[in-house]
């Protein structure tokens, strides 16, 4: 039965035809015995199937359904549409992520929804959560600048992480903990937690209070980082998806120290799209996973990738004002921020990836 293949076809499809490992057929059988419809989860014994299961008998019915018989005296009966969709070749993402540039971005429709909305309509989380994969931002404007009612907000669509920063946070120039970001210095773009094992999947800030000048937000898409170095040197390309970049996060007082290493790009193993952009050049801790006869042409690719990012068409600069929670996806876009004067107040939250990918499914969207 592990050697065998069957050739499956429906009337209703005529230009589809699937030839389908038997054991795979029989494994993603969906009736009572072999599937929890309460719980969705599989109720088969892979191993108490014959060793000589066959096919005896395959016939296509009314509706788009095959009715499969087993040698077994088992029925399945399967959507042939869903075992079309069950093929690694047939996979497409449901929402297609969209890359961008400074000048692209601003005629895009990414969501920009006025809080109330956000509280009242399901089609608004939808649009933010759309946008989020589309575009990888977000924004929910006319919020009572708080951290409650931030907090409200992202509440509406996701729970919160806690990490050392707290579940919400609200950071100045004060040092709360020993990163740049409580100050009041330049920060240049980064994705954040890239010391952590499962980096935040979003990230949400808010400027609830600014009675200086400068502290201008920056957003850069990692996607489209990443493409333009494939295009420009996939050699490069290709090193950042390998090599292994160490982070770091210490905190002596707090007893903390997160480390954790991964590429700068990571690829789905399965569809070799853009999984997670992985970038903080501030807490990056000693290079030392690869030899020293590859350090030349990791800084190299390395290096190139700075430029990209740092690239003025690439960085999206715009001031947020109190009233706009500014949300997005900690796997793919980079933030960052010009320095500043006066006191300056930001609150927000991590969301997981895992989360974020749990709403997105719910509604249809992944
Ligand atoms: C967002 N919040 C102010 C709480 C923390 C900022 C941490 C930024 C850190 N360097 C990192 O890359 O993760
Ligand atoms: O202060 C800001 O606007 C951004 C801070 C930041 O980059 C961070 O929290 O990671």
């Amino acid at each position: 039965m592990l050697s065998d293949f069957i050739e499956i076809k429906h009337k209703d499809h005529p230009k589809q035809q699937l030839k389908l490992s038997t054991i795979w057929l029989r494994d993603h059988c969906r009736c009572e015995e072999c599937f929890n419809h309460t719980t969705k989860q599989r109720l088969l014994d892979l191993t108490k199937l014959p060793k000589d299961l066959r096919t005896s008998n395959v016939s296509e019915k009314e509706g788009g359904k095959i009715l499969v018989q087993w040698s077994d005296g088992h029925k399945s009966e399967y959507s042939f549409q869903w075992l079309w969709k069950s093929q690694v070749q047939n996979l497409v993402p449901k929402t297609p992520m969209k890359s961008w540039t400074k000048s692209s971005i601003e005629k895009e429709d990414y969501a920009n929804i006025p809080f109330n909305d956000l509280l009242n309509s399901e089609d608004s989380v939808k649009q933010v959560v759309e946008s989020l994969i589309t575009y990888g931002v977000a924004f929910i404007n006319k919020v009572p600048p708080t951290t409650d009612m931030t907090e409200m907000a992202i509440r509406r669509m996701f729970p919160i992480m806690k990490t050392l920063f707290g579940e919400m946070f609200t950071f100045q120039d004060n040092p709360d903990h020993a990163d740049t970001a409580y100050s009041k210095d330049f920060l240049g773009s980064h994705t954040d937690n890239t010391y952590f094992t499962d980096a935040a999947g979003l990230q949400t800030l808010h400027c609830i209070f600014h009675n200086g000048k400068g502290g201008e937000s920056s957003l850069v898409d990692g996607l489209k980082c990443a493409e333009e170095l494939k295009e420009k040197n996939p050699k490069a390309f290709e090193l950042l998806t390998k090599v292994q970049v160490p982070a770091e996060y210490i905190d002596e007082d707090k007893e903390q120290h997160h480390y954790h290493s991964g590429p700068v790009i990571r690829l789905c193993p399965v569809t070799g799209l853009i999984k997670q952009f992985r970038w903080n050049v501030y807490d990056r801790a000693v290079m030392d996973t690869i030899p020293q006869e590859h350090m030349p042409e990791f800084y190299e690719a390395f290096i190139e990738m700075i430029k990209i990012i740092e690239n003025e068409k690439n960085r999206w600069l715009f001031k947020l004002t109190p009233g706009t929670i500014m949300i997005f996806n900690n796997w793919r876009v980079l933030h960052g921020r010009e320095s500043y004067t006066g006191i300056r107040k930001m609150t927000g939250c991590y969301v997981l990836h895992s989360e974020f990918v749990s709403k997105a499914k719910s509604l249809d969207l992944m």
